[in-house]
């Protein structure tokens, strides 16, 4: 007897079929699609690090939703629930501040020894990590980091870069796969800014420090993340969308584009096609901006949709490495990772079955009302039930039945912290 889910299936698989789209194809082509999920929604950002610090970096996690995660063990249970409930391959991003230690360690000082824990616990799961230095949330920070006018400071945070990187080369020998290490600084001014050039040459001495080891890429990509402003830096951001496009693309860098980091009516997913032609990887940051770079939860909006469309149309599967960033305290921490990531997993699987080389054809034909038509027409085909059936066949609940999971685990657990 076939299962309401499978049934709905057979339907769908014939009605995709008929438009030469394989089913069975595009959910074998999701399961090689990793989405890294980032570690930081599970604690609003504060890491693990003995001396506990004040978020900062112009960056705010808002909420006061009960249950977060106070150190690394509670934080891999957490991820332990969310990761059973989001279908497919996933990898998961690490900042430098979720190291573990008995003793305090400066930042500067951070080595892979303080990562053995989630190296292991990544190995059991079968995943990769990526990672990422920490430029906020510090006493040495408060002014600027790689920008900084003092050499001493400057010094201080390029010592953080190279110590990361052999961190995040750490992860790609031991795990088998590259992981990404993605810079993103927070440097800059609330107000007018006479000089706003010294702090960009400052910034790129630093940044070729900091990359100037040779490190194999089938262990670790360096990434770089720009960003048009952050509270209380409103005027100045010295690494903005300029100057990073410029700095990876001459050093062949990996370029990451946050969804919440341009003006609010620019999107990333224009971006994708616009950089590819001149670096050798893009780092995704999928976010969802409500008015300013507020990191809400990803929905399956058009922007979404549009982003996985990009990298399936044009086939980026090997040089797009997406990744989420997102951490909203008013909801349960976990149902935030699986609402976002879940709906990451289902724009690149309706991406995986639009009828592409068809609408390819009717756009090289200047035939723009079928382009049009068939663009409409295919929302409404049944990708929900290809989605089901790829949640049933990974053992993870189908529909909303998830969010049983995440009440139980709050109530056993979560409740308690
Ligand atoms: C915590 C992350 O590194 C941070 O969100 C960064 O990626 C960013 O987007 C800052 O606005
Ligand atoms: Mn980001």
């Amino acid at each position: 007897m076939m299962t309401s889910v499978q049934q709905a299936y057979q339907l769908a698989k014939q009605q995709f079929a008929d438009m030469e789209i394989d089913t069975e194809v595009a959910m074998a082509a999701l399961d090689r699609l990793p989405v890294s999920v980032h570690c930081w929604q599970g604690d609003d950002v504060a890491g693990f690090e003995l001396q506990s610090r004040d978020l900062s970096g112009g960056i705010q996690a808002t909420g006061r939703y009960p249950g977060k995660a106070h150190n690394a063990d509670e934080l891999r249970a957490d991820l332990e629930v969310a990761f059973a409930l989001i279908p497919g391959a996933k990898r998961l991003n690490l900042h430098a501040s979720y190291l573990e230690a008995d003793n305090k360690v400066e930042r500067n000082e951070v080595k892979p020894q303080h990562f053995v824990n989630w190296v292991e616990w990544a190995r059991q799961n079968k995943m990769g990590l990526d990672f990422n230095p920490t430029y906020f949330s510090h006493p040495l920070s408060q002014e600027a980091t790689l920008t900084h006018q003092n050499k001493e400071i400057r010094d201080f945070w390029i010592e953080h870069g190279k110590a990361c990187r052999k961190i995040s080369e750490y992860f790609g020998r031991e795990l088998g796969t590259a992981s990404v290490m993605n810079i993103w600084l927070p440097d800059g001014s609330k107000d007018l800014v006479i000089d706003r050039f010294a702090p960009r040459q400052r910034l790129m001495a630093s940044l070729d420090e900091i990359i100037s080891e040779k490190i194999d890429t089938k262990y670790h990509l360096d990434a770089v993340e720009s960003k048009l402003f952050g509270i209380g830096l409103e005027s100045y951001t010295a690494g903005s969308n300029e100057f990073y496009i410029a700095y990876a693309t001459s050093r062949q860098t990996a370029l990451c584009l946050d969804a919440g980091h341009f003006h609010p009516t620019e999107v990333i997913s224009d971006k994708i096609s616009a950089v590819m032609p001149f670096i050798p990887h893009l780092l995704l940051h999928v976010s969802r901006p409500v008015r300013w770079d507020s990191d809400h939860v990803v929905l399956l909006d058009d922007e979404t949709q549009a982003i996985a469309n990009e990298i399936i149309r044009h086939s980026l599967f090997d040089r797009v490495h997406i990744g989420l960033d997102f951490f909203d305290a008013s909801i349960n921490r976990i149902a935030a990772w699986v609402i976002g990531t879940r709906n990451m997993k289902k724009a690149l699987l309706k991406a995986l079955l639009e009828p592409t080389a068809v609408l390819r054809q009717a756009e090289i034909n200047a035939d723009f009302t079928t382009r049009l038509a068939l663009l409409e027409e295919q929302k409404s085909l049944p990708w929900q039930a290809v989605w089901d059936m790829y949640c049933a066949c990974h053992d993870v609940p189908v529909g909303s039945r998830w969010l049983n999971e995440v009440r139980r685990y709050e109530s056993a657990v979560l409740s308690q912290r």
